[in-house]
């Protein structure tokens, strides 16, 4: 018998972000594993066109819930879906939902974040500082709360090398910094973003550090834990392989390799790849909330949740995994063959940009043009562009994450808890994961019918004839301007004949 399923039976579980990547994963897990916990309170924002229960049923009715319909058919009515919205002062939960909430919640599973790179310091200071306060004020009127598990990054401290499972001090205090969030303006806001984050290079890892900092300070005497997962992706084993959902992390980018938009990144092969899969961050988070509530440590534990020091991969040998996927999974209606290259130089890539990626995109919106139609490809290049300026960072350097608090973890579970909620990477087969993950993508993602696969592959071999073609036409066209005007040229050419 699982001890951490049996922890969260008879439960009320608050979690936040339950809409998002990870939450619907956590959700799925622990009904799957403890259908008879009570009660799963989401804190869910009304979403244009759909109600409340419109969006969770939506999450219920997934392929991702499958499994669990089978073990806990009442499924429907042990959620219950909180209007909130973590902007706002309270959430602008209602008084009798608050009152619900607080006289309930035995474990708070606090997830909800921005993860845009690019968002505006007010914006993630708001949801990644502010709305982590005042979480921790909510939870310290929970009289029946056992466990707080706050969700953050292993990036919130990307300006080290080597990270420890400990709470980092920031040099401007979260106070400080959300006070001055109220009455600062946005322009000001945005001459001193640069100079707040310091060394970090986005908003997201700045606040999620900041964040983790308020958790320290603010958790009073509180059962609290962090987890810091590395870079999350698809599901490796559970509810099934290669189950994922947004385009964060590679996913968008492997979209854009198969589609063939994507044609070089820049990248350093050798640079460790620190890539999570989206269940075991959950194992390990339901495996923490168990510990946390039952052995009470008397200090705020960190745990890492990554891969790179037990069982690392490279970009490398990932990025020839994922082209070597499309060759037997090709993605429908290619742009161009799948063939992308790893620069590792400023000028190689902005070479490889315009020849690559901004030409053809140029040439095809005229095409588009040409044949009446509405020019799209500069456009999507250019999203494209932008969003491999921001992940560059993070594919360009390794980082070395202690994973002490996590390994002492592991060996306090029993071999069945182990089992059932399984953390340990060096399990995990790298390629076999890789294939499972782009195959995911197309299916749960791209939402491509297997069957099409022969189709996509004729499409892949027209593209390489047009490919063909178009090069020897270009050597034609440059080999006759060349013998023109040169009389060598000539001389080599009536040679050969
Ligand atoms: C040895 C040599 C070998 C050679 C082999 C070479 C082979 C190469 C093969 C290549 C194969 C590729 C696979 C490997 C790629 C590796 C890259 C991995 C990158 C990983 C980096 C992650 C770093 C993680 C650090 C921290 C981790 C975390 O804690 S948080 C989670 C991470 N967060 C994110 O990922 C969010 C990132 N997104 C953003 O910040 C923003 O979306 C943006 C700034 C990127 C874009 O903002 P913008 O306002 O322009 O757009 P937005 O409104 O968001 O969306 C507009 C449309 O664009 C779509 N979209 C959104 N995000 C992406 C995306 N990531 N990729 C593509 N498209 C995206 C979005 O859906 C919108 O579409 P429409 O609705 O249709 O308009
Ligand atoms: N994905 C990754 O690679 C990594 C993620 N993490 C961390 O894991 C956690 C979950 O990330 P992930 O699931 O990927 O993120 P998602 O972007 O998929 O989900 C974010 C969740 O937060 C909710 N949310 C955002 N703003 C508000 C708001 N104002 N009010 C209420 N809810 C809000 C979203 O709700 P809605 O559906 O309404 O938008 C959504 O449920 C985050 O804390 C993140 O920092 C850490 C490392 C890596």
């Amino acid at each position: 018998m699982s001890m951490i399923a049996a922890f969260y039976g008879g439960k009320s579980i608050l979690i936040t972000g339950a809409t998002g990547f990870l939450g619907k994963v956590l959700m799925e897990k622990l009904f799957r594993t403890s259908p008879d916990l009570k009660v799963i309170y989401v804190l869910v924002r009304p979403k244009q066109g759909q109600t409340l229960q419109q969006r969770v049923f939506q999450i219920l009715d997934s392929k991702l819930f499958e499994k669990v319909k089978e073990v806990c058919p009442n499924v429907h009515e042990k959620i219950r879906a909180i209007s909130a919205d973590l902007n706002q002062n309270d959430f602008a939960i209602s008084k009798e939902d608050m009152q619900e909430l607080l006289s309930h919640t035995n474990i708070v599973f606090h997830c909800a974040a921005t993860v845009r790179f690019d968002d505006h310091l007010r914006h993630a200071v708001q949801l990644n500082v502010t709305a982590t306060q005042q979480l921790l004020l909510m939870a310290s009127q929970m009289p029946k709360l056992e466990a707080f598990i706050h969700i953050s990054t292993a990036f919130s401290n990307c300006n080290l090398k080597h990270i420890d499972e400990v709470v980092y001090p920031c040099p401007v205090e979260p106070k400080k910094i959300i006070d001055s969030m109220e009455w600062l303006d946005d322009a000001i806001i945005d001459e001193i973003t640069p100079k707040l984050i310091g060394d970090r290079p986005n908003t997201y890892t700045y606040t999620k550090a900041l964040g983790e900092v308020v958790v320290q300070q603010e958790g009073g005497n509180l059962n609290i834990a962090i987890i810091r997962p590395s870079i999350v992706g698809a599901t490796w084993q559970e509810p099934f392989p290669g189950w994922v959902d947004n385009l964060n992390g590679p996913s968008g980018l492997i979209i854009a390799a198969g589609k063939g938009f994507l044609r070089s990144i820049r990248a350093t092969p050798m640079a460790v790849a620190d890539l999570i899969p989206a269940d075991t961050v959950v194992n390990l988070t339901l495996a923490v909330g168990w510990y946390t509530a039952v052995h009470r440590p008397k200090s705020t534990l960190v745990y890492h949740c990554t891969s790179g020091n037990l069982n690392p991969c490279n970009w490398g040998k990932m990025g020839l995994q994922v082209l070597a996927t499309f060759e037997k999974i090709p993605f429908e209606r290619a742009f161009r063959r799948p063939n992308a290259d790893f620069t590792t130089n400023n000028i190689t890539t902005h070479y490889w940009n315009a020849v690559s990626h901004r030409a053809p995109a140029i040439i095809y919106d005229f095409y588009l043009r040409l044949t009446g139609r509405k020019p799209r490809m500069t456009k999507l290049m250019n999203r494209l562009l932008r969003t491999l300026s921001m992940v560059e960072y993070f594919i360009n350097r390794s980082w070395e994450w202690s994973t002490y608090n996590t390994e002492m973890l592991m060996s306090a579970l029993s071999p069945e808890d182990q089992r059932v909620f399984n953390f340990d990477v060096r399990q995990l087969n790298w390629l076999e994961y890789i294939e499972n993950y782009v195959l995911g993508v197309k299916k749960y993602l791209l939402k491509e019918d297997m069957a099409g696969i022969p189709e996509a592959k004729q499409h892949l071999k027209r593209l390489r004839n047009i490919h063909y073609l178009f090069n020897t036409a270009l050597f034609l066209i440059a080999w006759r301007l060349l013998i023109a005007r040169s009389q060598v040229a000539r001389n080599v050419w009536f040679f050969i004949m």
